[in-house]
Parts: structure tokens; C-alpha cells; sequence
């Protein structure tokens, strides 16, 4: 599992063990972390040219540290420091007997154009969302020249404890973090401004208390699928029901029984209208047509507006199982639910609901999608690149592996039927939605190996994702 934690957490963390351990200790570990993942970025240090760009605080130092480190294993190591009275002295001092130089003002583009790598010490947990504009000088010319940026602790100008953007930031290759991962890490669109994130441990673990995000990795989802035994049959496996589709999106239905026919449950009910469900069950002779007793509901894909199917989404609520609400059915959640429900909403949808721009939500995605489960009572899955499930209290979860090229017709229909075997198979919202999703990028994955895919490939390719969850997982625990 990865884990994130907000400024504060990590703080009081880092007074309780620098308290235990001799001064200057901790940016020792991050400095010495900090140069190994450049040496394995760049492939070597030998003759290579690192230029550092330098803040005022201690991720300053923690770069002029490292570049000290790297000027010793033969790389050429430049600083550019934005203000030079308040730069980090220890660390400056490090790396001038290390053999590194300062670059004058009037150097500055020639060294950005001569760098083979940037190291990104601007700011770290201490700063605000934002660049000053001297680092946005420099950092245009370093895009100019396009230099691949190694972050240090997050990339600078990202709102570390969000994932907001709302200023100017960095954008790197690769973010080498320190203790811990910060939330702004992990959640878009900072999480696209890290690049690859790589965690330095330092020692803070025994002092950090529970994460405010966690990520599943494939040995956790392992640890939590459903497998059968010798005992199970069809009905303690699970039942789900499936509502969706209409004459109009027939799709929806076939679309969303596939993904949860690629699920660990003994067998689905279809309920719709006469075509789809004539369509599904001429495509999955295994479904069985028409209401009976199920163990979860997933409900909404491709209804359409017709207003008898907003009963439909109001008795799956008012009833005893959990329920997975989905697209159309969630113009009919109207009050704070109760019992087990998961919504899984896109950005637009999550924007309606809340009555709020889409631009808004795709800005600020942890604090809509917190927002809305604290309203509905609900777990809420807000789609996208990073998929953020929110429960209505407790750590949230995100999702971080995938593929762009999931992001296509009908692909929602299945992550709904997923999710929605995984509910039926006694699952939490919370497991149900964060490990529905990683079983639908990890398909998404197979099915693609980098070419474009429709959302049938993904529904046909769960059961590999299944199968590769369950071998990554058990070579994680080995
Ligand atoms: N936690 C840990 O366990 C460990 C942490 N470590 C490291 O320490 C880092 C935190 O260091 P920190 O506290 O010195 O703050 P940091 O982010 O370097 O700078 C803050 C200063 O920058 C300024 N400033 C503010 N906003 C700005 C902006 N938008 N743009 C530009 N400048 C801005 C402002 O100063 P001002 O210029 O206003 O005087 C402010 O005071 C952490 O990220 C990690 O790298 C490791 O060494 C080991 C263990
Ligand atoms: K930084």
C-alpha cells in the first residue's frame, strides 16, 4: 500500500524522530536517496552535467547536498540559487568543496542549455502553491531547452497537501520523495506534475499516524479478491443484479454484465427492457433475466431519462444489499443515503450533482469527491485518470496504475459491473470501488500493451487481470 500524508503529519513526524537521531541526520538520508535515483535517472554520474536550481529552505539544501554528492562520483554540478543571502549554507557549502560552482545571473540560459539533467530544490512541503517569478524565468528556459526536471519532495508550486494546481508549478520526469508520499503526489493534476514518484525512506515510519490517502498496489488487491473454495456454489459467491440499458443504449447492459461476468461472483440478473436484455442474454446465456434475490445492485448505466426507471434506482436503494449507482442513475440519488452505496461518478456527472462547473472539479477532484460522500453518505468514485474513491469518513483511496487508453466508449459500464461483482462478492464500497478500478486499468493494460482498445477488450482481458494481480501479489509477499 502506499500511503500519503498531509505537511502537518509529516512535520510532527519529523520532530518526533529528529529528536532521537544526531542534527543534520535526516537531510543526510534525503540527500543520499536524492543521488541515487539521479544516478539511475541519468544512467551514470560520470561527466554528466546536473544543474540545481535552489530555494531558500531546506529542499534547497537537500538538492545542494545531493549535487555534492553527484560532483564527487565525477558529474559537473552548477547551482542556480533564486536567492542566494538565504540559500541553504551547509548544503552550499557542501557542494562548493564537492567542486561545484554557482552560475552568475547572466549564465543562466547557458547552463539550463547545457544541463542533462534539473534538480527541482525551489520548494518543498514549506512552500505555497506557486512559483515566484524568478523561478518561473528559470524554469521556462529549462522547458525551452526541454531538460528533464528530478523533483525534490514534490514538484515545486503544486498545493502539496491537495494535488491543486492553481499557480504555476513544475512539471518533472521523475519526484523523489521523503518519508512518506504527499498527497499532492498522488492526486491530479499534481500527480501528473510528479512524473514517476519514488519514495526515499528516512526513517519517519513508526512516527507517522494514519495516512489521509492511500494507493492499493497489487499485493494488497491480491490480499483482499474473493477466491473460491471447495465449499463455494453460485449463491455464496454472490448474486449481483444488473440495471442498465434501455431500447436507446442497449450497449450499457451488454457492456456492464461483461465487465461483471469478468468478477469473482457466482452468477448476474439482468432487469431492463425486452431488447437489451434479448441482447445480453444472446451474447451471456449464463445471465439469468427478470428480478430475484441478489447480493448487490449495480444500477444507472445507459437508462435513459424515461422517469419509471428512477424507481427502478429508488427500490435498488431502499432495499438491504449494496448498492453501485452509475451515470444516469445518479440524477435520481436525491437525499443521504443509507446502508452501502457506492456512486461512480465522471467529472461532469459529479459537477451536476454538486452544481458546480466541471472546470472546478477537475481542479480540485479530492474536495468535490470528499465533499459529495460527506453529502450522500455515500463512497464516491470519481472517475479519471487518477480515480479518487472517497469513503464518507477515513482515508481516501487512489487509484495509480492504468492506461490512457481506457478512456473510451462504454468503458464506465464496465468498471460499473466490476465494481459491482466485487460488491456482491462481500466487499466494502470502498475495496469494491478502489479494487474494481485497479482490475480495470490492469486489463486495460493487457488488453492495450500501448495500441488503442475498445471497452470490450477491457471486459474480455478481467480475468487476466485477475490472474496477473494474484501472481504480481504473491510475488510482492515472497
Ligand atoms: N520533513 C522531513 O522529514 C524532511 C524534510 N526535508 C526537506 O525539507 C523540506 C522542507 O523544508 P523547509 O521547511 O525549509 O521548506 P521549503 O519548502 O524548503 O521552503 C520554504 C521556504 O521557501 C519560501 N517559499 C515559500 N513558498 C514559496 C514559493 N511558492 N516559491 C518560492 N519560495 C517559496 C519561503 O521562504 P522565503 O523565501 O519567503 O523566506 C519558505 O520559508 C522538505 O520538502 C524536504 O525537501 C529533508 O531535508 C529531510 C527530512
Ligand atoms: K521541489
Amino acid at each position: 500500500m502506499r500511503t500519503a500524508h498531509t505537511v502537518v503529519q509529516v512535520r510532527a513526524a519529523e520532530a518526533a524522530l529528529m529528536a532521537t537521531v544526531p542534527d543534520g541526520t535526516l537531510m543526510d538520508r534525503a540527500a543520499t536517496g536524492l543521488a541515487t535515483a539521479c544516478v539511475d535517472f541519468l544512467g551514470g554520474a560520470y561527466g554528466v552535467d546536473v544543474l540545481i536550481v535552489a530555494g531558500s529552505g531546506a529542499n534547497g539544501g537537500d538538492a545542494l547536498y545531493a549535487g555534492a554528492r553527484l560532483a564527487r562520483r565525477g558529474a559537473r554540478v552548477a547551482a542556480i540559487l533564486l536567492n542566494p543571502a538565504k540559500a541553504h549554507a551547509g548544503g552550499l557549502a557542501a557542494l562548493r568543496s564537492a567542486g561545484g560552482h554557482v552560475v552568475p545571473e547572466d549564465e543562466r540560459e547557458d547552463a539550463v542549455a547545457r544541463a542533462d539533467l534539473v534538480l527541482d530544490g525551489i520548494v518543498g512541503i514549506g512552500g505555497k502553491p506557486g512559483l515566484r517569478p524568478e523561478a518561473v524565468r528559470v524554469m521556462e528556459l529549462v522547458q525551452r531547452y526541454d531538460v528533464p526536471v528530478v523533483a525534490v519532495d514534490v514538484p515545486s508550486g503544486i498545493d502539496v497537501d491537495t494535488g491543486e494546481t492553481p499557480e504555476p508549478h513544475v512539471r518533472a520526469a521523475v519526484t523523489v520523495t521523503f518519508g512518506t508520499h504527499k498527497v499532492g503526489l498522488l492526486v491530479d493534476p499534481g500527480a501528473s506534475a510528479a512524473g514517476v514518484v519514488h519514495l526515499v525512506d528516512i526513517g519517519l515510519g513508526p512516527y507517522l499516524p494514519d495516512p489521509v490517502v492511500e494507493s492499493l498496489q497489487a499485493s494488497d488487491v491480491a490480499a483482499l479478491l474473493p477466491v473460491p473454495d471447495r465449499t463455494s456454489h453460485k449463491y455464496t459467491r454472490g448474486v449481483l443484479g444488473v440495471v442498465a440499458g434501455s431500447d436507446q443504449y442497449t450497449g450499457a447492459a451488454v457492456l456492464a454484465v461483461s465487465g461483471a461476468l469478468g468478477g469473482p461472483l457466482g452468477m448476474v440478473r439482468y432487469v431492463g427492457p425486452d431488447e437489451p436484455a434479448r441482447l445480453v442474454r444472446a451474447r451471456w446465456p449464463e445471465v439469468v433475466a427478470g428480478e430475484g434475490r441478489v447480493q448487490a445492485w449495480v444500477v444507472g448505466s445507459g437508462l435513459g431519462e424515461a422517469p419509471e426507471r428512477a424507481e427502478d434506482v429508488a427500490r435498488a436503494l431502499a432495499g438491504d444489499v449494496p448498492v453501485l449507482v452509475d451515470a444516469d442513475g445518479l440524477r435520481h440519488v436525491l437525499g443521504r443515503c443509507e446502508g452501502e452505496v457506492l456512486l461512480t461518478p465522471h467529472e461532469g456527472e459529479l459537477a451536476r450533482m454538486l452544481e458546480v462547473e466541471r472546470t472546478d472539479v477537475t481542479a480540485r477532484r479530492l474536495h468535490y469527491a470528499r465533499e459529495a460522500a460527506d453529502r450522500w453518505n455515500a463512497t464516491v468514485l470519481l472517475k479519471g485518470a487518477t480515480t479518487v474513491v472517497a469513503p464518507p469518513s477515513g482515508p481516501v483511496r487512489v487509484n495509480s496504475v492504468g492506461t490512457p487508453w481506457v478512456a473510451t466508449a462504454g468503458s464506465g459500464d464496465v468498471l460499473s459491473g466490476i465494481c459491482g461483482a466485487l460488491l456482491a462478492g462481500g466487499l466494502s464500497p470502498l475495496d469494491a470501488g478502489s479494487m474494481g478500478c485497479f482490475l480495470h486499468e490492469t486489463a486495460g493494460v493487457l488488453a492495450s500493451r500501448g495500441g488503442p482498445i475498445v471497452a470490450e477488450d477491457i471486459a474480455a482481458a478481467l480475468p487476466d487481470a485477475y490472474r496477473f494481480v494474484r501472481e504480481a501479489g504473491d510475488a510482492e509477499s515472497a
